[in-house]
């Protein structure tokens, strides 16, 4: 059951949607989903996200779309919500939601125990696939990426994300993340930066050819 839709418990059959993506190893549907549970429960709305970047999405991405926003739609009909409660959930929404959590949604990495684990984790979250979990955060989606990042998100207990920087940082600084593994070479991080995540990068780094 879901709880807490305006205090009603409604037993919701996630299977089609689940089985959609699933066989086709989609998350980010999942994502949307959750923020559309929490819309209904009246914990956010609807419009939350849109101070946030969105991705520039291609056809092929946008058909993808369809399918998986009429399957959510059609799961909450068939739970019995009342109409009013999800006039939100329209095919422009699911997609502004999509785009904006395609760019900004986070792995969640490996959890430090202790602040000594912090650094550790930081090594090892772009050299292994620690993954935990996806999460947008707020603020954090406001940090520009560079393949010479001078900070680095960290998880602590309960997915709460922490800021550490690698170096020091002069007064005015830009704090700078790094999105990828920066180990790779110069036209392979541009190659999962344009595709994956939709831009070219124009870090001091990649501008020097390293
Ligand atoms: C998660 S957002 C970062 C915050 C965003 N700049 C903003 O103002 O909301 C990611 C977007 O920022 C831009 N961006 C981030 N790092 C960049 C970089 N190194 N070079 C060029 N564009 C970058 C790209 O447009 C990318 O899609």
């Amino acid at each position: 059951p879901v709880q807490g839709f305006h205090g009603i418990q409604k037993k919701v059959d996630w299977s089609l949607l689940d089985d959609h993506c699933s066989s086709r190893g989609l998350k980010y549907p999942y994502m949307v989903r959750r923020l559309a549970c929490m819309v209904i429960s009246g914990d956010v709305g609807a419009d939350c996200l849109d101070i946030l970047q969105p991705a520039q999405l291609h056809q092929g991405t946008l058909i993808e779309m369809e399918e998986e926003f009429e399957l959510l739609k059609s799961t909450f009909r068939k739970a019995g919500f009342q109409e009013e409660l999800t006039t939100f959930l329209t095919k422009q929404w699911y997609i502004n939601i999509l785009a904006r959590i395609r760019v900004n949604a986070f792995r969640i990495e490996l959890v430090a125990s202790s602040y000594e684990d912090l650094l550790s984790s930081a090594v090892a979250s772009v050299t292994c696939d620690a993954s935990v979990g996806n999460a947008v955060y707020m603020l954090p989606s406001f940090y520009n990426h560079d393949c010479d990042p001078n900070t680095h998100i960290v998880w602590l207990e309960n997915a709460d994300a922490k800021l550490k920087t690698l170096r020091d940082i002069d007064e005015g600084e830009e704090l700078r993340i790094c999105y990828i593994d920066t180990s790779m070479d110069v036209n392979a991080r541009q190659k999962i930066l344009t595709e994956g995540f939709g831009f070219q990068c124009r870090c001091q780094r990649c501008l020097s050819g390293d």
